[in-house]
């Protein structure tokens, strides 16, 4: 669904940005009064520039800054701004402190204004009168919103990397464009979590609060060293792996789990990158940098902290909700979690009686207001990353930043969307197979067609290929804007061939193959043409993606559900023995296709199913003693 969501869209950011023509040519024409200012990155998926506005403008500086916690005030200062307002600017609600630099490079191209502290529905009051609206992580910019704007709002813009506050979706739906600023604020979040880090260590903040309670206790608070510890860094990403460059500073051994990360850029910082539970087996210190995603939601809980050593101690700069706060709670009281420093929370601010407040008081707690990205420096870079990508976005440009907005002529998304639901679909099954830790880094796509170069646009194909692979493991969301540019900044490099087919060529496509290269995989069947390597083909039959081959096996299997994937000897009564144990789980089979290389040799079996298979049942189907091996893989 999010595939023809997203594709909807498209046509849809497209008519949105056609209908403000006239916006887009005034912007132009400021845009290049701010050609040495506003550098508006561009990636090969980006298509148009409109020709350039003749007219100038005069530049309007109208900023009004107002704290909402007195509504009148509010009100006051913002018919103030509508008064001045130069109707033929954009106008640009900024809901959260933004750096000077930033405003100056808004107000030069839109009228501004600055309202603070607003509540939800005060800003959903308000946001009908704003082309563009500017927030960092505490202004919930949800579905509501996005209606509430009537259509006005073209642009949200994250002062951040997080953009878990913005409802992606319901932006997409209804053509609002979302950029975000992912890299200004890197050094400072890494900065704090080796802060929090060395300060939980030798009890800075709680022997500072004794002191000034007029104590001097030196033998309460003896700390531990960090020289020759081990510490586990869960993510290496921007913030990760720059934290764990200072702790190798520091002295500290840095191991480091994260399933996408490349072990060459880990091993060029001496990390030693490893799997998820020998992070934990291992680690004197965990420091938290993956992103808030469904799959690392709670990714931190009472099995988690079962398996760590004991007293270990915990820091996170990431996001409150890959912790479930509850276990940590009790990992701190049966002293599993010798310490936690916490920059982030499930709830923010933390209120009296939930678990992030319980964590706040936790006498083995230190606890900062998320202040991983607030240092002057950081806040000033993203205010000009945030401030160029909306301007440039307000002109009709599409930033390297921006997290969804297609733009594709319309006929092409509608003669590609079945195949570009395909390709997502062989992106998302092909990661699943990867095991090890060596990180996806080559991938070649083979895609057969009968069609002259010119006459198949694969961008769709790849973006989608991509957006199948790394959304996943990431918070990232890939769209064909961004979908190259993100696929570079974590090193995945993505090869495309051209195979000729025989068929007519009003079909763009006859298959698609995903392959990936120089990893290990958890289903040896679907190795390719060599044996460090993973190969899903697929096509399109009546409308419908299906499955075609498993490595060098043939199957036939419709990909509207999740898939189990098993090799068994080829023997009679297997295809009931499964049946029965799925029917046991209430798993209704929509597909199923046998693929076998010579009677009675081994044959891989792609079964369909509509609902998720329990882990229990899964393991009911591997104990069968002709399955050799069996993955079950979620869509
Ligand atoms: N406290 C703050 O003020 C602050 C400031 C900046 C960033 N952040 C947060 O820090 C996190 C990291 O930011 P970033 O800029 O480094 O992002 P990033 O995308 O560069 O890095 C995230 C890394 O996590 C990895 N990952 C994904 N799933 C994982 C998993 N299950 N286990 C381990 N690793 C996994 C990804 O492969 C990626 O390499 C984000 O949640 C971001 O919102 C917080
Ligand atoms: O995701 C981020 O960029 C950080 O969490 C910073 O959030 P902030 O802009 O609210 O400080």
């Amino acid at each position: 669904m999010a595939t023809i969501a997203g594709l909807t869209m498209a046509v849809n950011v497209k008519e949105m940005l056609q209908s403000v023509t006239g916006l887009r040519q005034q912007a132009q024409c400021n845009n290049q009064l701010l050609a040495s200012r506003v550098s508006l990155h561009k990636n090969s998926l980006e298509t148009r520039r409109q020709p350039v506005c003749s007219r100038r403008h005069s530049v309007v500086m109208n900023v009004t800054t107002t704290h909402s916690s007195s509504p009148a005030v509010t009100q006051t200062l913002s018919e103030q701004s509508n008064q001045s307002r130069n109707p033929d600017l954009a106008t640009v609600l900024v809901s959260e402190k933004l750096g000077d630099g930033g405003l100056d490079i808004l107000r030069k191209v839109s009228n501004v204004d600055c309202i603070y502290n607003l509540t939800n529905e005060e800003l959903c009051a308000k946001i009908s009168d704003y082309d563009a609206l500017i927030v960092r992580s505490a202004t919930k910019v949800t579905r509501k919103v996005f209606e509430a704007s009537k259509g006005k709002l073209k642009v949200v813009g994250r002062a951040g990397v997080g953009i878990d506050n913005v409802d992606l979706e319901a932006a997409t739906e209804l053509g609002c464009l979302v950029v975000n600023a992912p890299t200004a604020n890197t050094v400072a979040a890494a900065e704090h979590g080796i802060a929090l880090l060395t300060a939980m260590a030798r009890n800075v903040a709680p022997s500072d609060s004794s002191m000034k309670s007029g104590k001097w206790e030196r033998n309460k608070y003896v700390g531990v060293s960090l020289v020759d510890k081990t510490l586990a860094v869960m993510g290496f990403g921007k913030v990760g792996s720059e934290v764990a460059r200072k702790a190798k500073g520091l002295g500290m051994h840095v191991i480091s789990h994260d399933p996408y990360a490349s072990a060459d850029r880990a091993r060029a910082i001496g990390v030693e990158l490893v799997s998820f539970d020998d992070a934990l087996a291992r680690a004197d210190f965990i420091s938290l940098h993956m992103p808030l995603t469904p799959t690392t939601k709670k990714v931190f809980n009472d099995d988690t902290f079962r398996k760590c050593k004991k007293g270990v101690r915990l820091v996170n700069v990431a996001r409150g909700a890959v912790i479930d706060e509850e276990a940590l709670l009790r990992a701190l009281d049966s002293g599993i979690v010798a310490q936690a420093a916490l920059d982030v929370f499930a709830v923010e601010p933390p209120k009296g009686g939930d678990s992030s407040f319980a964590l706040v008081q936790h006498k083995n707690v230190i606890a900062t207001p998320h202040l991983g990205a607030s240092t002057v420096e950081a806040q000033e870079g993203v205010a000009l990353e945030i401030a160029e990508a909306v301007a440039g976005a307000l002109a009709g440009d599409l930033a390297a930043t921006a997290v969804n907005a297609p733009m594709v002529p319309a006929e092409v998304i509608a003669e590609l969307t079945p195949y570009v639901v395909l390709a997502e679909k062989l992106g998302r099954l092909t990661v699943q197979l990867v095991s090890g830790s060596a990180g996806v880094k080559q991938v070649k796509v083979v895609y057969k067609s009968s069609r002259d170069d010119g006459d198949l646009d694969t961008r769709l194909l790849r973006a989608r290929i991509s957006k199948g692979l790394i959304e996943p493991v990431s918070d990232a969301i890939i769209n064909l804007v961004n979908a190259d540019y993100v696929a570079k900044q974590r090193g995945l490099k993505i090869s495309e061939e051209r195979e000729p087919a025989d068929g007519e060529s009003g079909v763009p496509l006859e298959s698609v193959s995903v392959t990936i290269q120089d990893v290990e995989s958890k289903f040896a069947s679907a190795r390719g043409d060599h044996s460090r390597s993973i190969t899903l083909e697929g096509k399109v039959k009546d409308g419908v993606p299906h499955l075609s081959k498993v490595g060098n096996f043939s199957v036939d299997v419709s990909l509207d559900g999740n898939v189990i994937l098993y090799r068994q000897v080829d023997q009679p009564g297997m295809i009931g023995k499964v049946g029965s144990i799925l029917g046991e789980d209430n798993v209704n089979i929509s597909f199923m296709s046998v693929g076998r290389t010579l009677r009675g040799q081994a044959a891989i079996v792609a079964i369909g199913t509509d609902e998720d298979v329990s882990d229990a049942t899964i393991q009911k189907l591997k104990e069968l003693p002709a399955i050799e091996e069996l993955v079950f893989l979620r869509l």
